[in-house]
């Protein structure tokens, strides 16, 4: 752990009954950095992060966030703002009064980020916060979020409801609002592609398991789709890494794990082989899934 890690686990595990929901969890996170929690569903994203929020507690291992462990450490929990799926408000709050109480709470809060959020998002602040339908709602955890200033900000797929232009917004002032005050946010979505230009670093969870963990700059580029007569492709991808491989009579698409440098990309070209980049999304779905073939036994190239 250095100076600048806002996150340290080791060996996390947590066990629900039958279930294993993490599994020797390690990371570091630094600070200051955007990271996605990336994985399908029940995969782990949300007890990982309410683990780290200290609102439930590993079986085995440590969590510290920075330095602490945060489960009843409210020095610690006050640097810390989590904003989930199912956020809970009291009963009969109106909109402006969550707002008060998460001004009371944050001591970075900023009013006025606030109240731009709210024109924004076009938010009735005098509306109890039962009768708002379910995008208004995340518009108020996505506001609280981000006024928060918090030093660790977790949103756990904030975004239900929100449509694609008020999406749009809470990228865009995410952006702008960590530009002139970074801080680490940890962000999880199944909306990858959405959100792969925000990322700075990448951390995939399967089955409770971390199956990347690497900087997003990194993974763009980190896989190639390789398209041609299907001895061609054979030939040319040799002995890389499948990722997945779909085929038609003699045409086949191969999906390798590679950086192609200009000398191989012309040797493509000189074979008649197409390359096509690999989206975030795509190279998360398929390493997801060719990680949990190997850990299976399963074959990738089986996979197609
Ligand atoms: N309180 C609980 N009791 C029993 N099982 C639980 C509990 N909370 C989570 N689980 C199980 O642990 C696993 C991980 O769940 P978790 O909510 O962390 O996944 P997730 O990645 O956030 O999923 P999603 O993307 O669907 O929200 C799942 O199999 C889930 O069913």
């Amino acid at each position: 752990m250095t100076q600048s890690t806002a996150i340290a686990t080791r060996e996390l595990t947590k066990t629900y009954k039958d279930v294993r929901a993490l599994d020797n969890i390690n990371l570091d996170l630094e600070a200051h950095r955007i990271y996605g929690l990336l994985g399908r569903n029940g995969a782990g994203k949300t007890t990982l992060m309410s683990i780290l929020t200290g609102q439930n507690y590993p079986d085995h291992g440590t969590a510290l966030i920075f330095g602490h462990e945060p489960f009843e450490h409210d020095p610690t929990l006050s640097r810390i703002c989590f904003i989930r799926e199912s956020q809970k408000y009291p009963e009969d709050f109106k909109v402006h009064q969550a707002f008060t109480a998460a001004a009371m709470f944050f001591e970075n809060w900023d009013e006025q980020l606030a109240q731009n959020l709210v024109q924004d998002f076009g938010l009735p602040t005098k509306r109890r916060i039962k009768k708002l339908s379910r995008g208004q709602l995340s518009a108020v955890g996505v506001i609280i979020g981000m006024a928060s200033r918090a030093e660790i900000t977790f949103f756990d797929e904030p975004y239900l409801g929100l449509d694609a232009v008020a999406r749009q917004v809470f990228y865009d002032r995410l952006v702008e609002d960590f530009a002139e005050h970074p801080r680490t946010i940890v962000l999880s979505s199944h909306l990858i592609d959405e959100v792969a230009n925000l990322l700075e670093h990448v951390i995939v969870i399967d089955k409770g398991r971390i199956v990347i963990d690497a900087d997003a700059e990194d993974l763009r580029g980190a896989a190639v789709t390789v398209t041609g007569e299907a001895a061609k492709v054979q030939e040319f991808i040799g002995a890389a890494t499948v990722l997945h491989r779909d085929g038609l009579g003699a045409l086949s698409s191969v999906t390798i794990k590679t950086q192609l440098d200009a000398e191989r990309r012309e040797q493509a070209k000189l074979m008649g082989l197409d390359l096509s980049p690999v989206s975030l999304q795509q190279f998360v779905v398929r390493s997801a899934l060719s990680e949990t073939a190997t850990a299976t036994g399963e074959k990738t190239e089986a996979r197609s």
